[in-house]
């Protein structure tokens, strides 16, 4: 059949009743054929014996009008046998032919044995059907006729391609499923709508740890005994990341439904273990960590050779190692922020998030959103899909609950929930999220005083002071001025050595004075002094008195004075190095309201936000 020559191989095969599942067991051990083509009852016999898939001849009109001519040139009458069904138009057919057509029908080679013989005990001398008829035919003494033309052979060939065709796309899919399953981490498994295995990948193998790997065609019920595939499949609702425990491993495992027009048509099952999608979580935890969750300050950048102080890095150097929750002590500016980042970037956790929340600084209803997050329509104006809170954001990591004593006490009580179940709860959440977090509290209060005056829950500050740094303030350690102050400038004049030297001299003048002042603001006060120096250092021309532009060192009751007199409030007569001092005594004067201290200025609060900082 030349129109087949370039789209099948077909190769025509002869045989007897008696030799067909000889031969066709022959021809599919060798895996010669994709599916071979026969007439009805022989491929009715063959389905039963053999896998390769059988198509059966189907007599059509024309080879019917072909056979009956050909009976008639016989001149006898003629027995017409078909499988299993009979031909309708058979009757007005034989009476253009002028036959007398008799017709049977057989449902097996047997029963087509049969028929043929008793065709032939009623005297039919022609029998017509399908090559295995004929033979029958033949052997039972009568002549047969073939009711199978090249025709139906060409429809039956047709409709073979097709198959073929279709399952070449099949396999081609399926091999594209392979590949990529292949190639993922995770434990992959395909299944049918019975819930078979039509894929699995080698992670799936690798990961079960199974002496004999999961075979295509298997149920993978019988791996997966705590997972109910069957529901996802009867039900198409997906199952995600169930626990799975086998042994000391701990696997996550879904199932989510393939659906075709809505049906459900399969199932994928993934599998990961668990320590593994941690893994991956913190290294996009720390991926994404917003630059402000990172602490900067190490041990090394902590300046002060003052005995009490040097016995508290030390202490804290110590706390690093352990897990516990740290309480740190101190008043403002004293650099409790710095023990804290420090002891973070010393532990275990120095990859992961450092974050730092002022607990005075936040209204008391952002605090409790900022602090545990809110879940979606937890309350009006809510971001969609919900906000974690800073708790989740510290996840893994440390989080530093700066001014602690501050905190509102209702919070408090939410806080030591978190503190003690190491889950937090989502503003409007019905489900806890589990935390990993190392706390570090800081606080300038006399917490005991605060527990006396109701301010400060007892348990929560025993469930804080676990273990305990102190900080001593600077007018405690004048020793350390000298070098806090070196350092301050150094970094002020960012390699500009004159510059350095320049501010070092201003500051040099000031030392008996610096000596005596009692540092309220330790530390944070002693940088703006620096940094006073180093603007007035490079304004050598300017008519001021170091009074004037150290106030406070050359006064003790510098705070009062400035709460009995109100400072001049114009701007426009000051230097530009006088300047700043200026607006501090304004700010001072007005207990450090920013915006009536700006309004009073004439400025705008961002401008006397950037020139304060
Ligand atoms: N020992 C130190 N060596 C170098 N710098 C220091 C030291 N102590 C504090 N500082 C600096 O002083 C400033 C204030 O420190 P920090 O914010 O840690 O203080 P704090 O006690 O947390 O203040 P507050 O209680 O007001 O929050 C920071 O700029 C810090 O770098």
């Amino acid at each position: 059949m030349p129109r087949y020559e370039q789209q099948a191989e077909i190769r025509i095969v002869e045989t007897s009743v008696d030799k067909l599942l000889e031969t066709a067991r022959a021809i599919e051990y060798e895996q010669e054929a994709d599916i071979l083509l026969c007439s009805g009852a022989s491929a009715e016999f063959l389905r039963k014996k053999i896998s390769t898939t059988i198509l059966s001849f189907r007599m059509g009109e024309y080879d019917l009008i072909r056979a009956l001519n050909l009976a008639k040139e016989r001149g006898t009458k003629a027995g017409i046998l078909t499988h299993q069904h009979t031909l309708k138009d058979l009757d007005e057919l034989s009476s253009l032919f002028t036959v007398e057509v008799s017709q049977a029908v057989y449902t097996s080679l047997e029963d087509a044995r049969q028929k043929v013989q008793t065709f032939v005990e009623q005297g039919y001398r022609v029998i017509i059907g399908s090559p295995t008829v004929v033979d029958l035919a033949e052997a039972a003494g009568a002549e047969g006729v073939f009711a199978i033309n090249a025709d139906a052979v060409r429809r039956t060939l047709d409709e073979a391609l097709a198959i073929c065709h279709s399952r070449s796309q099949e396999t081609w899919k399926h091999q594209r499923i392979h590949s990529v399953l292949k190639h993922l981490n995770e434990g992959v498994i395909a299944l049918d709508a019975l819930g078979k295995v039509f894929s699995v990948n080698t992670s799936m193998n690798n990961l079960l740890k199974l002496i004999r790997p999961i075979a295509i065609g298997e149920t993978a019920a019988e791996h997966f005994p705590d997972v109910d595939i069957s529901k996802v499949l009867s039900t198409g609702t997906a199952i995600e990341n169930r626990l799975s425990i086998r042994g000391s491993q701990r696997l996550a495992i879904s199932v989510i439904p393939i659906l075709e027009e809505g049906l459900v048509d399969g199932a994928i099952l993934t599998c990961q273990e668990i320590n593994e999608i941690q893994r991956a979580e913190r290294r996009l935890r720390s991926q994404s960590r917003p630059s402000h969750f990172i602490a900067k300050y190490h041990f090394d950048l902590i300046l002060g050779q003052d005995s009490r102080f040097k016995r508290a890095v030390q202490l804290a150097k110590l706390y690093a190692h352990s897990d516990s929750t740290v309480l740190i002590t101190g008043e403002s500016g004293t650099g409790k922020e710095l023990f804290a980042q420090s002891i973070h970037n010393a532990s275990y956790r120095q990859k992961m998030p450092f974050v730092a929340i002022n607990c005075a600084a936040f209204p008391e209803t952002l605090l409790e959103s900022e602090l545990f997050g809110y879940e979606d329509g937890a309350f009006t104006g809510t971001r969609k899909g919900g906000k974690p809170g800073l708790f989740e954001a510290a996840h893994n990591g440390t989080i530093f609950l700066d001014e602690i004593g501050d905190m509102p006490t209702h919070l408090q009580t939410r806080l030591l929930r978190v503190l003690q179940e190491r889950e937090v709860l989502r503003l409007g959440a019905s489900e806890p999220t589990p935390l990993n977090i190392r706390v570090i509290a800081a606080t300038h209060q006399d917490l005991q005083k605060q527990i006396i005056n109701k301010c400060f829950r007892e348990d929560l500050y025993y469930r804080l002071n676990i273990l305990r740094v102190s900080v001593p303030p600077l007018r405690e350690r004048t020793s350390d001025i000298n070098s806090l102050m070196m350092r301050i400038s150094k970094n002020l004049a960012q390699g500009n050595v004159d510059q350095e030297k320049a501010t070092n001299q201003v500051l040099k003048a000031l030392t008996p004075q610096l000596v005596q002042h009692p540092w309220k603001g330790n530390i944070r006060e002693l940088e703006n002094l620096v940094e006073r120096a180093h603007l007035v250092s490079q304004f050598p021309n300017q008519n001021h008195s170091t009074e004037a532009l150290f106030p406070e060192l050359f006064s003790d009751s510098f705070n009062q004075s400035f709460s009995s007199k109100k400072p001049k409030e114009s701007l426009k007569a000051s230097g530009k190095a006088a300047e700043i001092v200026h607006i501090q005594k304004v700010l001072d004067s007005h207990n450090g309201d920013l915006a009536k201290t700006a309004k009073a200025l004439g400025i705008s609060r961002s401008t006397l936000w950037r020139r304060l900082r």
